[in-house]
């Protein structure tokens, strides 16, 4: 699309509301029923993924639709210009390469003239060394004890990516090492991990690209203050901090030796970043091996999204559906579920992913988007969402789209237990597609007299129809979750590129960065304010009854 045709003035577009129009009172239930080989006609897969998106509000026609939507979008277009490295991120000019740090090391991308494939190789090789070295006992703390707790500092993508991947991944974590996750400015957080540590045994994992970030700077200078306390000295601090950044110079400055500051590249967004030296956490649990599975699952759909026509193209698939509903049936949410315990914290991931790259309503021509775009994301680990907000999406008023997410196979040998999972999603599944009919309802209850059944029916009537995919994996393993992180990467770039948006910049945290930055220093003052009333209120009433505290 060029600026001089936004995606909503095409065809295409009229078309597609048309067809909204002429099918949205059709039934899933008499869509099965009318197509027998409905699974058949829609499933994918690849290597141990299957994708079944047949429980949709979508026939072939849809589909035909959407797919000439993407191609008029020209969503292989900008893939191509992605994976080169043009500098799509248009309001920061920056290329947007995370798919080239899942490349082999022969491989060649050109960023400003420069192979940029030698440099991600040579700094992974240095966090695998220093991984390996950690893990094998080989290097110790100051006082040359092992090492037994890492503790990642770091926020939004220098955080979320690394903590899922890891907890995810559990089964594949070296015993003896711990890893934490310290993110939130609140001191609550850092210090209830502090609790449990030794600052001889401690690794500090400074994880920032800009170390500028003002939280992870907080928590950094105050882990840095709690290690001297302990007893430790100056000179322990650089066997026992290390930084992940592209500002090498402001680490530096921090105080952490080059040997110990590990680079990462101006051209990965931070939500995009876990397949980088950001991961490096990641790589300490799990070791050198496992993490290599992971980039090449990462690889593996890559490949897939790269080359697989546009009909069978999973990552399309699942963003051209899921922008049926946001737009054309204006739905605002859309809920991801892992039936697996690993995948807990998916959904925060997966939060910032899609809704820091597209909760935007401005195209990255600067023109205001006459639509709706990016959906709330949100989600909980099955079975036990089901006993919080699964009513609501039985039975309450809204059309809700969700990714059911399944492994086949549990690392733990308790197939009883798993059998009860993933029966639990299938039929979560079905009811949410099938619903259960007001005769159905009243076929239930004939033990009841009239009266008592006419108000109890109603009652039970499920109105079905709310579309969910299900993504069955054959186990959660390094390389299945590769697949399923780049997969949801992949779909999230599918969204903005059709809806005309810049999914790699970022500009409404940065306000609300700026503005904190600016309040702070208010709250250790008496100086006036000129905020809105509300704003004002709040900061008096914070000034007057906060009790100053900190570490000596
Ligand atoms: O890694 P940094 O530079 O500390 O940034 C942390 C996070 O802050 C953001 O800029 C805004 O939340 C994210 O995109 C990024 O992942």
């Amino acid at each position: 699309m060029n600026p001089s045709c936004p995606i909503n003035q095409t065809a295409i577009w009229a078309q597609l509301h048309q067809h909204q129009r002429s099918t949205r009172f059709l039934h899933m239930r008499d869509l099965f029923r009318q197509q027998p080989d409905r699974f058949a006609q829609m499933h994918e897969q690849l290597n141990g993924l299957l994708l079944d998106y047949s429980k949709n509000r979508i026939t072939e026609d849809t589909l035909t639709l959407l797919i000439e939507l993407a191609n008029i979008a020209d969503v292989r277009g900008w893939t191509d210009k992605m994976r080169r490295g043009d500098k799509i991120n248009v309001s920061e000019n920056r290329a947007v390469l995370h798919t080239a740090l899942r490349l082999p090391p022969h491989a060649v991308v050109y960023v400003d003239d420069q192979n940029i494939v030698p440099d991600i190789h040579h700094e992974l090789e240095r966090a695998y060394c220093f991984a390996e070295s950690v893990r094998n006992g080989e290097y110790t703390g100051a006082h040359g004890e092992r090492i037994t707790d890492i503790i990642n500092i770091g926020i939004g993508g220098s955080h979320l990516g690394p903590e899922m991947v890891t907890l995810a991944l559990r089964p594949f974590q070296q015993t003896g090492l711990n890893i934490h996750y310290v993110a939130n400015v609140d001191g609550a957080n850092l210090m209830q991990v502090l609790d449990t540590v030794n600052p001889a045994t401690t690794v500090f994992i400074i994880a920032s690209k800009s170390f500028t970030t003002p939280e992870t700077l907080l928590n950094a200078q105050t882990a840095r203050n709690w290690f001297l306390q302990q007893g430790m000295c100056e000179v322990d601090i650089s066997r026992h901090f290390i930084a992940i950044t592209s500002a090498v110079t402001k680490a530096q400055a921090f105080g952490i030796i080059p040997e110990h500051i590990f680079t990462m590249f101006d051209w990965v967004g931070g939500r995009y970043s876990v397949w980088s030296t950001i991961g490096l956490s990641v790589i300490c649990a799990i070791g050198k091996e496992n993490f290599q599975n992971f980039l090449a699952g990462g690889r593996a759909m890559d490949e897939h999204f790269f080359h697989a026509p546009l009909r069978h193209n999973i990552p399309v698939l699942l963003g051209l559906i899921g922008l049926w509903y946001h737009t054309f049936y204006t739905t605002t949410s859309h809920a991801i579920i892992p039936y697996d315990h690993g995948l807990r914290r998916l959904a925060a991931h997966l939060q910032q992913l899609d809704m820091e790259s597209n909760g935007k309503q401005v195209s990255r021509y600067g023109e205001r988007l006459d639509f709706d775009t990016g959906p709330i994301i949100w989600g909980e680990e099955g079975v036990n969402c089901q006993h919080a907000f699964f009513q609501l999406l039985h039975q309450g008023p809204r059309l809700i789209s969700s990714d059911f997410i399944v492994p086949i196979n549990s690392f733990y040998h308790i197939s009883t237990q798993h059998k009860v999972l993933a029966a639990n999603a299938f039929a979560q599944t079905k009811a949410l597609m099938h619903g259960k009919t007001l005769a159905e309802a009243y076929a239930e209850l004939m033990h009841l007299d009239n009266k008592s059944r006419d108000i109890m029916a109603p009652q039970k009537v499920f109105p079905g129809n709310q579309p969910s995919n299900t993504l069955l994996l054959d186990e959660i393993n390094p390389f299945n979750l590769g697949m399923l992180l780049a997969m949801y990467e992949h779909k999230v770039f599918v969204q903005g590129i059709i809806w005309g948006i810049n999914s790699f910049d970022q500009w409404g945290v940065e306000y609300g960065k700026v503005l904190a930055k600016n309040i702070e220093p208010e709250l250790s003052t008496n100086s006036p304010l000129h905020h809105d009333a509300s704003t004002n209120g709040l900061i008096d009433y914070f000034r007057k009854h906060h009790h100053d505290t900190n570490l000596t």
